[in-house]
């Protein structure tokens, strides 16, 4: 994490009134690459939009490069080929970045609350993206949906999160879930879980993304077995949620 640190122009310069040392520095240009112009279009509309709209909370507001946006991109090198599902996008985190970045992969953003899948929905159509808005809980797209990837940060438990998410995903394919901290510790945690669900081992990447930013703690999870994929098997010590009303 990088703070008090001016960008490129020497400044820290002002962007819509919060402070933005991230978008002037040429670190970040040069790892987005051509992607840079719209992912910083996509932090302008949430720094504007964001916290009115109940999307990101106003401490988020100043650290969006640092904590949200550099932290999604991190995983775009991880994604396999095909479509790959983003679980639980909310503001578009990290799929909307995924798509910016990846715009050879098909993008699914899966989002349960009307009013963030309504945003999403407004971002790739801004954002002039080919990506898929389904407002639905990853859990009642099984049977229905087989992709070659899910993605999901800050969304449940890595067990919970995979007893969603993995029979989604064809044998073969990839299980990318990004952590905190605790990722190994979830991930010892959650292998029963994961070998039921036709996963296998698991493993922690951490990859960096700009000299000064937090690496990405990403868990790897791939698909070896059909398992038990309906994933209707209660997870340990949670209990599955009932579906919410609309928002
Ligand atoms: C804490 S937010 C994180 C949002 C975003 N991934 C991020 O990192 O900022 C979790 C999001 O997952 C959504 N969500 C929770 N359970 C879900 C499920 N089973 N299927 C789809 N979306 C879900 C919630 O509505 C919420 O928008």
């Amino acid at each position: 994490m990088r703070s008090g640190v001016s960008g490129g122009d020497g400044s820290g310069n002002d962007s819509g009134g919060v402070m933005d040392p991230w978008s002037g520095d040429p670190r970040v240009q040069a790892y987005l690459g051509s992607a840079f112009g719209t992912v910083r279009e996509f932090r302008d509309l949430l720094v504007a939009q964001g916290v009115r709209r109940g999307l990101i909370g106003p401490r988020e507001v100043d650290r969006l490069w640092e904590r949200h946006l550099l932290n999604s991109a991190a995983v775009a090198p991880l994604l396999p080929a095909g479509t790959v599902i983003d679980v639980g996008s909310g503001a578009g985190l990290p799929g909307i970045v995924l798509a910016v970045m990846r715009p050879d992969v098909h993008l699914v953003l899966v989002e349960s609350m009307q009013r963030r899948a309504l945003w999403l929905e407004e971002m790739v159509k801004t954002l002039g993206l080919e990506t898929e808005v389904v407002r639905a809980r990853a859990e009642d797209l099984h049977g229905s949906r087989l992709v070659d990837g899910v993605t999901a940060r800050a969304v449940a438990r890595l067990d919970q999160l995979a007893a969603w998410s993995l029979p989604l995903v064809k044998r073969g394919g990839v299980l990318l879930a990004l952590k905190g901290d605790r990722a190994s510790e979830e991930l010892a945690e959650a292998r029963d879980e994961l070998r039921r669900l036709g996963g296998d081992e698991g493993e922690v990447v951490d990859v960096g993304t700009v000299e000064g930013v937090a690496p990405t703690h990403v868990v790897r999870v791939h698909v070896v077995s059909s398992g038990a994929r309906s994933g209707q098997g209660a997870v340990s010590g949670t209990r599955r949620r009932k579906p919410r009303g609309r928002r």
